[in-house]
């Protein structure tokens, strides 16, 4: 399991983005987490991901509480969670090929030795030729570079995959695609998914059931119903309202 449990979190000193959030997913199972602009779905997104420590809450992967986040976190929770963002520029280091995106996470935890073969492997499954792997971001389209970093996202064979936007900048078929390599992958490990998005038909054809977040705007009332605040829109109960 991969349990978010009433967590609160923000920046700097400024009011809560997030109020007694809680959101539970199953091994195996693929949660969509839809709600407007700013409301905090990649924060909540970053949280799950490890790399955000919440101002209060806990969050448990796999039965182990979470007690460091970012270099913080342990390397085998780290390794257990694969991160996909927005936009791949920013994700991805702009002076190595993309062969050594993939890698990166391998090297960094002393791998290096398995990089070649295991670049090689995940090249297929993104779809991204050899002739790709050795060019450097700006020579490569937004799509291929979104392709390496869900690469580098499974370069762990991680248990759980957060994928935030990982499509929102893609045209029809790349998203198709990506969306398939992942399902593929989850298909054969049963890793859990937390997909973020705007796209509701996207995550309604992706994912078993789809959490809405309320917008930040709403009331922030620590009484009554409010931001940060998510009702599950299946009733399976899995994110619960405080
Ligand atoms: N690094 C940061 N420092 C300060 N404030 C931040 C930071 N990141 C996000 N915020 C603020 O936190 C709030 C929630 O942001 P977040 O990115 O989680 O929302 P979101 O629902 O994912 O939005 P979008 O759908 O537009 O991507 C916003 O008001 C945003 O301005």
């Amino acid at each position: 399991m991969l349990e978010l449990r009433d967590i609160t979190a923000g920046y700097g000193h400024a009011a809560p983005v997030l109020e007694n959030v809680s959101l539970t997913i199953a091994p195996g199972e693929a949660v969509g987490l839809l709600g407007p602009s700013g409301c905090g779905k990649s924060t909540l997104a970053r949280i799950a991901a490890l790399l955000h420590p919440p101002r209060a809450g806990t969050v448990t992967v796999d039965g182990e509480r979470v007690r460091g986040w970012r270099h913080r976190a342990p390397r085998h929770l780290r390794t257990a969670i694969g991160v996909t963002f927005q936009q791949p520029r920013a994700a991805a280091d702009p002076r190595i090929r993309l062969a050594d995106t993939i890698a990166e996470p391998l090297r960094a935890c002393g791998l290096a030795a398995t990089a070649k073969a295991r670049t090689a492997e995940l090249a297929e499954t993104v779809g991204l030729t050899a002739e790709l792997l050795h060019r450097r971001p700006h020579e490569v389209s937004d799509g291929q570079l979104q392709r390496a970093c869900l690469a580098r996202a499974l370069v762990h064979e991680p248990r759980w995959l957060v994928c935030d936007e990982m499509t929102s900048m893609l045209d029809a078929s790349t998203t198709a695609a990506l969306v398939a390599t992942v399902e593929t992958y989850r298909d054969r490990t049963r890793a859990g998914l937390l997909a973020v998005s705007h796209d509701r038909d996207l995550l309604t054809r992706w994912c078993d059931r789809i959490v809405q977040l309320p917008s930040a705007l709403m009331t922030t009332s620590r009484q009554g119903p409010g931001r940060g605040t998510p009702g599950s829109e299946d009733d399976s109960g899995a994110a619960t309202p405080r």
